[in-house]
């Protein structure tokens, strides 16, 4: 039958990719569907933020370091938001065909069209019917909306390079992952930075020390942060946004930009024709990943959890094993997580405030650095280091590093934490120069002189 697949996957992100290619090399048959494929559709989220963020990083260091070496008066320098964007869709282009090729060279077929289910074992896809043995809901996230019936068009992922140019000031609501990085753009692109932040902190998921010290380095860089606030009334006022907060001030703003979370995107999919069960916007899955229609399994950001790349590619290979008669549990996954701030900070493993939650007999190893040799070369000074470890095993069991060159240096402690290594073995190792990775010569110097004494 012409319509008929193994597996049908719907969505063509990172999730959806892997999980496709995973299953063609062991010999499924294998339909990827696609709304959004002709639309430059690739990684949305991560590709785009981070382009952004490596050109707005270009940008400050030109203004800020290599402008001081070279004759260039700063007022001749701007950014060309147009050919920004241009730069980013040829990045964007040249991604989206490598995956299309990917599908083509490991024989998958793809469609393009939105997928609903029709019953428990089909699928419609513009009104054709496709029948399968497994369904794998790879359809990623949206954001939330700021529901306080305002007019004004907000800043988010999707629209905010059609800005014609960077303006004077900019509020974001909500300090979380898009909210910090979009603010790290805004601010070296020579914006005025606003955060407003619901809770008494930004960055929930990060371990208090390390946000601490984030906040203030964000501060310090002139980004003016309110904590335990939330917009009630947004206007516009000729040229300018008025935002009412619930504490009775008001800011005026040339632009806001709304990062408040992200949902799992189940729009059309009706999951309930295929008896697939749904709670508090997102769906019931067991250890296996698998709804409550035995043949139906999430992978990626449309589980409502682990929003990261990372997270799309071990979900696609949990899910992948368990369509295959495996029985692997996805709750035994430790994700590292990493804001491409500045500073940057990374985290792996459990926080200081989840280790006494845990009634754990811990003990906690702080390194600062500043002025090692590649942080002196690039001119960047302070950071922190702050592992975690059980005095019962040595075991480290969290890392949370902020600082330039911790989002490599995370990958390090993600190893030992992954292969339950002891904390003393950081010790045993040569580390090169001039590297970040050469802060952990310097660092074991710390955990001699606090563990470990063999
Ligand atoms: C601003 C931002 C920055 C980020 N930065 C990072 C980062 O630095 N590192 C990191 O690890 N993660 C980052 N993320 C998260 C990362 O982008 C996501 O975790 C990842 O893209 C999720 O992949 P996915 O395959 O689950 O979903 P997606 O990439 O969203 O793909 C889902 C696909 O499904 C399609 N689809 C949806 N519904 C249907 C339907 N009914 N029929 C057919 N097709 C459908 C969509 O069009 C889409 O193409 C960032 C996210 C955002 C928003
Ligand atoms: N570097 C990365 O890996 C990266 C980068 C960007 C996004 N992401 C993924 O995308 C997901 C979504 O990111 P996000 O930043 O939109 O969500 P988030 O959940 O990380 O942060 C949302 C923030 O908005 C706050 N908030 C909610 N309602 C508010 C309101 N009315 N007023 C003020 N503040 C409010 C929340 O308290 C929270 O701090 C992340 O959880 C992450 O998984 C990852």
């Amino acid at each position: 039958m012409d319509n008929y697949f193994d597996v049908i996957v719907i969505g063509a992100g990172p999730a959806g990719i892997s999980t496709a290619k995973q299953l063609s090399q062991k010999g499924k048959s294998v339909l990827v569907v696609d709304n959004n494929v002709a639309n430059n559709y690739v990684q949305k989220g991560s590709v785009l933020s981070n382009s952004v963020l490596y050109y707005s990083y270009l940008y400050d260091m030109f203004i800020n370091r290599i402008i001081n070496f070279i004759d260039i008066k700063e007022k001749d320098v701007k950014v060309h938001v147009k050919k920004l964007r241009k730069s980013i869709d040829t990045i964007k282009n040249k991604l989206s065909k490598t995956f299309i090729n990917e599908l083509v060279e490991n024989n998958i077929s793809l469609k393009s069209g939105v997928a609903k289910f029709l019953n428990e074992s089909s699928i419609l896809i513009d009104d054709e019917v496709y029948e399968f043995d497994y369904v794998v809901i790879a359809t990623g996230s949206t954001p939330k909306s700021l529901k306080l019936g305002s007019k004004i068009n907000y800043l988010t992922l999707e629209n905010f390079l059609n800005l014609e140019s960077i303006p004077e000031n900019i509020t974001i609501i909500g300090g979380g992952y898009v909210g910090v990085e979009i603010a790290v753009i805004f601010k070296r692109f020579g914006a005025q930075v606003t955060i407003v932040e619901k809770e008494d902190k930004l960055l929930r998921d990060f371990d208090d020390f390390i946000v601490k010290k984030f906040e203030d380095a964000l501060k310090k860089g002139g980004v003016n942060i309110l904590k335990k606030v939330v917009p009630e009334k947004i206007e516009r006022v000729g040229s300018k946004i008025i935002i009412f907060l619930n504490n009775g001030e008001k800011i005026e703003t040339n632009e806001t930009f709304v990062a408040i979370g992200r949902e799992p995107n189940l729009a059309n999919l009706d999951l309930e024709k295929a008896g697939i069960r749904v709670k508090d916007g997102r769906i019931k899955l067991n250890n296996y990943l698998q709804t409550s229609n035995k043949k139906v399994f999430v992978v990626g950001d449309a589980t409502g959890f682990n929003m990261f790349v990372n997270w799309s590619y071990k979900s696609s290979e949990i899910v992948v094993d368990n369509i295959l008669g495996a029985k692997r549990n996805y709750k035994k996954v430790t994700i590292p997580k990493i804001i491409y701030a500045d500073p940057e900070i990374a985290s792996i493993g459990i926080t200081e405030q989840e280790a006494k939650e845990q009634k754990m007999n811990y003990e906690v190893i702080k390194y600062s650095f500043a002025d090692i040799e590649k942080s002196a070369i690039l001119g960047f000074s302070k950071g922190v280091i702050k592992i975690i470890y059980n005095k019962d095993d040595s075991k480290i069991v969290g890392a949370h590093v902020l600082g330039k060159g911790a989002s490599e240096l995370i990958n390090i402690f993600g190893l030992m934490i992954q292969l339950k290594v002891g904390v003393e073995k950081i010790k045993t190792c040569i580390f090169n120069n001039p590297l970040f990775a050469s802060i952990l010569t310097d660092l074991s110097e710390a955990i001699r002189g606090k563990c470990c004494d063999s």
